[in-house]
């Protein structure tokens, strides 16, 4: 993963339990770096080991890690700069996610170490649709769950989001059913 997703993780910690609290998670996670450069790939692996140190500091489920994390994503990506390029990319939360896999794409051609999830809408009704979301990552789909609430925040839309496969049980990929009011 790019640096700019374990400096969310840092920001994140940082700003709601203090620099002493992300000292004692790096510490658990056994991670020298205490500096993400934004731009550099680093092994999934450092990011699933800040989850589970988090987890454990904080007493919070990997789960509650990562949907706290997937809804700040949002918020921090589009103070980071990513704001209009999040803005470019849908007028409301559906066209948003049906555009997400171009927006992966974009940022791919400029950082080629890129390894986006694949996000599909289908069933697509006025106040309705089915998310299907596909990774070469284990166990990140409970962050799908914050990245939407954080993308209702932004859209200013109430969402509803239940989980109607998931590869945990079998699956092929995981499947959300979202509801949304239309404004
Ligand atoms: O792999 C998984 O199964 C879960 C990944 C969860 C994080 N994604 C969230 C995608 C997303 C979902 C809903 C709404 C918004 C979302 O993200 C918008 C977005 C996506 C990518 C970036 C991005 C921008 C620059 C990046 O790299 C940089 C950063 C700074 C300077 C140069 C390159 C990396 C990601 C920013 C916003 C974004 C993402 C972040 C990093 C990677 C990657 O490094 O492969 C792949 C995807």
């Amino acid at each position: 993963m790019y640096g700019l997703v374990n400096k969310a993780i840092k920001d994140m910690v940082c700003t709601r339990f203090g620099e002493d609290i992300w000292q004692q998670i790096r510490h658990k996670a056994e991670i020298e770096l205490d500096v993400f450069t934004s731009m550099e790939s680093y092994p999934d692996d450092l990011t699933h080991k800040l989850v589970k140190a988090a987890s454990i500091v904080l007493d919070l489920s990997p789960s509650d890690i990562m949907q706290a994390f997937g809804e700040y994503w949002i918020q921090y990506t589009a103070q980071e700069g990513y704001g209009e390029m999040i803005d470019m990319s849908g007028e409301d939360l559906p066209e948003f996610l049906e555009n997400l896999d171009n927006l992966h794409a974009r940022v791919g051609v400029s950082f080629p170490k890129l390894n986006p999830p694949s996000f599909e809408c289908t069933d697509m009704e006025e106040e309705s649709l089915t998310l299907h979301y596909r990774s070469t990552r284990e166990g990140l789909s409970p962050m799908v769950f914050g990245l939407v609430k954080g993308l209702g925040e932004r859209f200013d839309t109430e969402v509803e989001i239940t989980q109607t496969q998931s590869r945990d049980s079998g699956a092929d990929h995981d499947e959300f059913l979202l509801r949304y009011k239309s404004e």
